[in-house]
């Protein structure tokens, strides 16, 4: 398997270099150059298997020959083993139609977890036999920063340094990152929003200067490998709820548009998946285009579900790419001069027959929450209750089942949980004591020569 940019230049990579790579030369997200196939018997043949065991047979045509399968299941066995749950990511039936696929039970409690504890294997793995040492550079609106964190602490031949908007992430979000005393862990509060953090990651890639001195990589939804290890999920729920015989429906909390990305491949890799939900919180820049064509991304707006407070959804990228990969060079320019930009016909026609996308707003999303408390003792996340709002509001035949991807544990937002249900929510012992550590960042401008300039002090220069 090889992975090329979404702007089209460059040369194509293989799995290893495009773990290790980050953002394309020309500013581009790589992609695979084709979609591997699972025939309706090999999705059959999935249903009954441990997580580790459906992971290796999911990625493996992605990893082609930069892995054995034993090495695999090896990493793959690592990665899991630090989850709390045996099922690693299990379904929760709600009423005869609802389900949640919690994917909070890794060590920071949100989805991340699934993707970046394995991130932080590959990178170790790859990193063994070269004279490399990795500069991390990341954006996070709160749980990318804690999951890659915990991933990457104290590891060799990195640093990371991990960009967060300052004011606009949880409590425990905060010190999830800054309690962390790893020397190779850098935290940054940027002046700014996710957006502008997200911008700067960028355009530190873009900077031949800085890009050239360093060995830069991420740890974001950027990171192809990211996304690869989500797509394991959706083939998880959906043979446990009847597929290949059976369609699944997904309803998926979205910001960078990564995750739901991931079911997108799932479904281009022949999974039947009857509807994915795109819900948003009211930065609906992405239900938006899905609706009316019309990508333009206005203020950020900071809401109880902070880490989906995003107008720039990097992923719709790839998506726009697989659907008319020539209209994607002309866009992405007339995004960055004019903040906005139109899908073409193709486009909008392709994610039509597949994407729903749906704005909640703050009512919509308490009641979502006292929903599911009231009625099934489930107390979830403001994010978890964006997604089944948006699954409750979606008309779809009554035999298909709606799995609303619980993306981060309840216990990371207690004030917003308690505000709409009156329930606090406990933190699970696996974070620890973080509200009697002992903080550390630096707060920074969103100005790049600003934070090129901190990272040039404290990195450490690539082979
Ligand atoms: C808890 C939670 N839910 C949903 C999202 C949105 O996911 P994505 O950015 O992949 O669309 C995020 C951030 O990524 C998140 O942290
Ligand atoms: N919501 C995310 C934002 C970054 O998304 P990513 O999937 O590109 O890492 C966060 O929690 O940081």
């Amino acid at each position: 398997m090889r992975y090329r940019s979404t702007r089209g230049t460059g040369a194509t990579l293989d799995f290893e270099q495009v773990t290790l790579t980050g953002l394309a030369p020309d500013g581009g997200l790589y992609v695979p150059e084709a979609w591997p196939q699972l025939s309706r018997a090999e999705i059959a043949a999935l249903a009954g298997l441990s997580y580790v065991e459906t992971a290796v047979r999911v990625m493996r045509p992605f990893v082609g020959g930069a892995l054995s399968d034993d090495e695999l299941r090896t990493l793959c066995t690592q990665a899991y083993g630090r989850f709390a749950h045996k099922a690693v990511t299990p379904l929760v039936q709600l009423d005869e139609r609802h389900w949640l696929l919690e994917l909070f039970h890794g060590p920071t409690l949100a989805f991340k977890d699934v993707a970046l504890q394995l991130l932080g294997l590959l990178f170790e793995r790859f990193l063994s036999d070269r004279d490399t040492h990795l500069t991390v550079i990341g954006a996070t609106s709160g749980d990318t920063g804690s999951a890659a964190i915990d991933a990457l602490a104290g590891r060799a031949k990195v640093d990371i340094f991990m960009l967060h908007p300052l004011g606009r992430v949880s409590d425990v979000q905060r010190r999830q990152m800054t309690t962390v005393k790893a020397p190779n862990v850098h935290n940054i509060a940027i002046e700014g929003t996710f957006d502008d953090a997200q911008a700067l990651v960028k355009a530190m890639f873009a900077d031949q200067g800085f890009a050239g001195r360093f060995t830069l990589s991420a740890v974001n939804s950027i990171n192809w490998a990211r996304l690869m290890a989500q797509i394991v999920y959706y083939f998880y729920a959906a043979v446990r709820l009847g597929a290949p015989e059976r369609p699944v429906a997904f309803s998926v909390p979205t910001g960078n548009f990564g995750d739901v990305f991931a079911g997108y491949a799932a479904a281009k890799m022949g999974l039947p998946i009857a509807k994915l939900i795109v819900a948003t919180n009211v930065n609906d820049i992405v239900a938006r285009a899905l609706s009316a064509g019309d990508y333009s991304a206005g203020e950020v707006t900071a809401t109880a579900a902070p880490s989906m407070d995003i107008q720039v959804s990097s992923n719709f990228e790839r998506l726009l790419f697989d659907l008319d990969a020539e209209a994607v060079p002309a866009q992405m320019a007339a995004f960055a001069r004019d903040r906005a930009m139109q899908l073409t016909d193709v486009q909008r026609g392709g994610a039509g027959a597949l994407f729903a996308g749906v704005r909640v707003d703050a009512d919509e999303m308490a009641l979502a929450m006292r929903w599911a408390c009231e009625g099934s003792g489930q107390v979830i996340d403001p994010h978890t209750a964006i997604g089944l709002a948006a699954a409750r509001a979606t008309e779809l035949p009554a035999e298909i089942p709606v799995v609303t991807l619980a993306t981060a544990h309840p216990g990371k937002f207690r004030d917003a949980v308690e505000r709409a249900t009156g329930v606090r929510p406990a933190l699970p012992s696996r974070v620890g004591s973080l509200f009697e550590r002992e903080e550390r960042y630096d707060v920074l401008p969103a100005e790049l020569g600003a934070v090129t300039t901190y990272i040039s002090e404290r990195a450490t220069p690539g082979a």
